[in-house]
Parts: C-alpha cells; structure tokens; sequence
C-alpha cells in the first residue's frame, strides 16, 4: 500500500499492493492498521455502499453536514468511473478546489475523501460497480449535494452534459453559489 498525494489536503490516492500468480491476482482491499500507519488517519470505517451503474451516469456531488459528515475509501469493482472530490472546507488551503481520477476494475488505486468534502463520480463503461467505506452512517436529513455540471467548479467529467443520467434529485441540487450564500 502506497499513499499518493492530491492537490487536496487530506485526500491521498491510495496505490494498493497487489499480488498476482497464475490464478489472477489478491490484494488486501483494506487493512485499518496499514492504512491509519500510512496517513495517520484515526478514523473507524462503519459502514460500506456499493452501487452499480450504466455508460453515462453521473451520481453526486453529494455530502452530509456537520456531524453526519462522512469521510470514504472509494474503489471500483467492475468497470471505470471518473471519480471527483471537492474540498468545502473553508479553512482549507485547497478550499473549493477538485481532484480528479479514473478508477478502474484493475484496483491500482482507491481514493480516500476526507469528511468536509463533496464527492461523486462519473461512469465511462457500459457498466460500473462502485464500492466505499463510510466513516459515520447515513444520514438522510443531513444530506446535501452541488450540481455535478455546475458552470463555476466546472468538473470534466468526460460524459456529455446533454446525455448524462442523473437522478432527480442530483437534476436539482444548488449550485456552487447558492452553496456558498447558505453558509
Ligand atoms: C447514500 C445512501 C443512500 N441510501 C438510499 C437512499 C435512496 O433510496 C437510495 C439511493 O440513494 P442516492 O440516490 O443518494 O444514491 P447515490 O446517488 O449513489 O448517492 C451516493 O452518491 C455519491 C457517490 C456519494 O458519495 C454518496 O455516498 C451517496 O450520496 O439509497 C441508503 O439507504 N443509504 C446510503 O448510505
């Protein structure tokens, strides 16, 4: 397991160790004493989501306020995304700033997304199955999101913005100013 640094504080690219023979391959998908050795995190994972997806979805930029917020080791089992962290916390140096990376099926990296941060990704094959570790459990009332297309983060997420599948909700998340003028 090897950490890579983002431009974003606190959010490392994890590139995982993995061990192939003539049957395919094994990697430790998570190991809580590595991982808190390596970046010093002291978090507890409590809960994991998985969910599936087709060519074209883009789910988030989805977030949970305040105490409910929820840090996440994300990766992907089947297919690739193009998965986007955003930094929302103002007393960040890399506040309001994005991170981008494909994450495939090939599991050479997972993406860790500190609490504080939105997060949503993109999928870029005829099918994607998204796998994460969530620090604090969902929270319905505490969830918020941004628009994925808003004008001013201006996320490429290399999936058409005419054709892209969004849910209903994400159609009619806030955008990037309306965010900053409820804080
Ligand atoms: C997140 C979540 C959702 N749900 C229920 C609520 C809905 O009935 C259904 C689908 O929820 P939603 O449309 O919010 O799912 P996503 O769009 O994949 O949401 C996720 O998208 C981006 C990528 C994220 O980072 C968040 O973890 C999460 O918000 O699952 C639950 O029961 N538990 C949960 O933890």
């Amino acid at each position: 397991m090897e950490l890579i640094e983002t431009p974003l504080k606190d959010c490392w690219l994890i590139k995982n160790t993995i061990i192939g023979d003539e049957r395919g391959y094994f990697l430790e998908s998570f190991n809580h004493r590595k991982f808190s050795n390596l970046t010093g995190w002291e978090g507890q994972f409590v809960q994991d989501n998985q969910s599936a997806s087709g060519y074209g979805v883009v789910r988030g930029l989805h977030f949970q306020r305040g105490e409910f917020a929820q840090a996440k080791l994300v990766r992907v089992l089947l297919g690739k995304v193009l998965d986007v962290a955003v930094d929302l916390r103002s007393d960040s140096p890399s506040y309001g700033m994005s991170f981008s990376v494909e994450l495939d099926e090939s599991n050479e990296y997972q993406l860790f997304v500190p609490r504080g941060f939105a997060h949503g990704f993109s999928v870029l094959t005829e099918k994607a199955v998204f796998f994460y570790k969530c620090d604090n459990y969902y929270n319905k009332a505490s969830e918020s999101g941004i628009h994925p297309f808003d004008p001013t983060l201006n996320i490429q997420w290399k999936i058409d913005p005419a054709t892209a599948i969004l849910s209903a909700k994400d159609k009619e998340a806030q955008s990037w100013q309306q965010y900053l003028a409820e804080l």
